[in-house]
């Protein structure tokens, strides 16, 4: 099997938007429960609710695969299957390294999702002298002084940062120096990143204030006796403001306009270190993970 460092995924030499990217997952997880329930075709729309997008997006996002489905049959599921872990580059091997061996990066390890999704961690790698040599999901976590050494060795291209904020852009220096082209972020702080390094970022905090907001709605729309007036916007927290789903599918739609963006940059890592265009970034910097409902 290939190795990751070696390929990065096709999608966005192919111009397909980033929005459309960050869907492609939904897509896939919803064709493989229908894969595994043996289920040989599905329409745009059976296929769409399950995949909580609508019927048009789907159908607008299979285009730039180049699949269309077959009018009165719908798409064959196998074959979706194939072709979209082919434009993620799920049909290679990506080794990855998880980088603080704490409460949750020992979470991460443990969780068995990675590998069915053609993610190999591939080392755990921890400053804390007495975690070395300790046995996490089967792994033995490496000592941070060796971290060139082993994502050289294991020919690392993704890293999951799980160390507190205060050290995460000096791992994050030494992982990029080392190699490493993407970046999973889950330590509060922006990561600043030369071109050509991607980052994600994961904040269930943020996930949660999304839903909190949606409670609020909710709980205003039930008050049938006294509704309350749609909240103004301006009235609106900025960060909350920035979480709303629909200005979430606008700045999609923006940095679809823009391209491959800053996001998606596939330039030499050697280039100037920069700080993420804020209109790209969530609303602690980094590029969220979790795509909003
Ligand atoms: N994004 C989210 O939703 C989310 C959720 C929970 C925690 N977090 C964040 O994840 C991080 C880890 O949280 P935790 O509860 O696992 O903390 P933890 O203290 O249990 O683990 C942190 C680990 O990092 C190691 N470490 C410290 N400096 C290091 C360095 N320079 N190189 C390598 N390893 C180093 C420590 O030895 C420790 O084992 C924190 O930044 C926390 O805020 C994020």
């Amino acid at each position: 099997m290939a190795t990751g460092r070696t390929h990065r995924p096709a999608t966005r030499s192919r111009g397909i938007p980033e929005a459309t990217v960050a869907r492609l997952p939904l897509y896939l997880r919803a064709l493989t429960a229908l894969s595994e329930r043996s289920v040989p075709t599905v329409s745009s729309e059976e296929l769409a609710a399950a995949a909580g997008v609508n019927s048009a997006k789907l159908r607008k996002d299979f285009s730039y695969l180049g699949s269309y489905g077959t009018r009165g049959v719908g798409y064959d599921v196998e074959y979706l299957v194939y072709q979209i872990s082919r434009e993620l580059g799920l049909t290679q091997d990506w080794p990855v390294v998880i980088v603080g061996i704490g409460n949750l990066g020992a979470a991460l390890a443990n969780y068995g999702g990675f590998a069915s999704r053609g993610f190999r961690v591939a080392a755990l790698i921890d400053a804390d002298p007495d975690l070395t040599g300790r046995v996490v999901a089967g792994i033995p976590v490496q000592h941070s002084d060796d971290l060139e050494k082993i994502v050289e060795e294991n020919g690392v291209s993704i890293g999951v940062i799980t160390t507190p904020a205060g050290v995460a852009q000096e791992v994050c220096d030494r992982l990029v120096n080392a190699g490493v082209t993407s970046i999973l972020n889950f330590a509060p702080t922006v990561l600043s990143v030369p071109d050509g390094v991607d980052v994600r970022k994961v904040d269930l905090s943020i996930e949660l204030q999304i839903l909190a907001f949606h409670e609020q709605r909710k709980a205003g729309e039930l008050a049938a006796d006294a509704p309350l007036p749609e909240t103004p916007a301006d009235a609106i927290p900025a960060t909350t403001r920035q979480q709303i789903p629909a200005e979430a599918a606008a700045q999609d739609a923006a940095r679809a306009r823009r391209g491959a963006g800053s996001a998606g940059g596939t330039g030499s890592a050697k280039g100037a270190a920069k700080t993420k265009d804020p209109a790209d970034q969530g609303p602690d910097g980094d590029v969220p993970a979790v795509m909003p409902a």
